[in-house]
């Protein structure tokens, strides 16, 4: 067995343009969703893009969120402060999430998809729990959390 590359799931996925994709869709299906529109109602019209950006860069894509819009790990946090999200929103969030990776067609191997609930799963329980407060928990320069294929590795292994 030879040196192998792992690829991201950025690159497993299928890049940018497919996270674009998802959040465009997911972010549609939130402003018809009697629980979610009235959290997000006034979101910038570039919220699904930076989305789709920082995902990416969690999943090992290009720094979009860090480099070209100008994020950080504590500006995503800080979008999240105060909102009061609950239980009842965080599962509505995943579902909607989950049921557009389907509708696009994200990779549907057992592995990617025990990663991407795994990140989701995490992140969102954190957008959550900062959601209760109004003073950061994250320091400015603290780095941008980074996901991987977890305990399963991946389908990638072909053997
Ligand atoms: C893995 C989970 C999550 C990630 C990666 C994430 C990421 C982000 C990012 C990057 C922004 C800033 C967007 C911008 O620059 O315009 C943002 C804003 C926001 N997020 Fe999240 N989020 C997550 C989970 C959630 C959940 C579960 C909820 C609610 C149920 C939520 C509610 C919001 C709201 C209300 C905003 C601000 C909208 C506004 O500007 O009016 N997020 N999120």
């Amino acid at each position: 067995m030879g040196e192998r590359t792992i690829p991201t799931l950025h690159e497993w996925l299928g890049g940018t343009d497919r996270l674009e994709q998802l959040t465009t869709l997911f972010y549609r299906k939130v402003l018809q969703d009697d629980l979610l529109e009235p959290v997000f109602r006034h979101m910038s019209p570039e919220h699904a893009r930076h989305v789709a950006h920082f995902i990416g860069e969690v999943f090992g894509g290009p720094k979009q969120y860090t480099e070209t819009d100008g994020g950080s790990h504590a500006r995503m946090v800080a979008h999240h402060l105060g909102k009061h999200l609950d239980e009842a929103k965080r599962r509505r969030w995943m579902s909607l999430l989950l049921e557009s990776a389907d509708e696009i067609g994200l990779p549907d191997d057992p592995e990617f998809q025990s990663a991407l609930l795994g990140y989701l799963e995490w992140g969102s329980r954190i957008a959550v729990l900062n959601s209760t407060t109004v003073s950061n928990p994250i320091q400015p320069d603290a780095p941008m959390p980074i996901w991987g294929w977890g305990e399963t590795g991946g389908p990638y292994t072909g053997d």
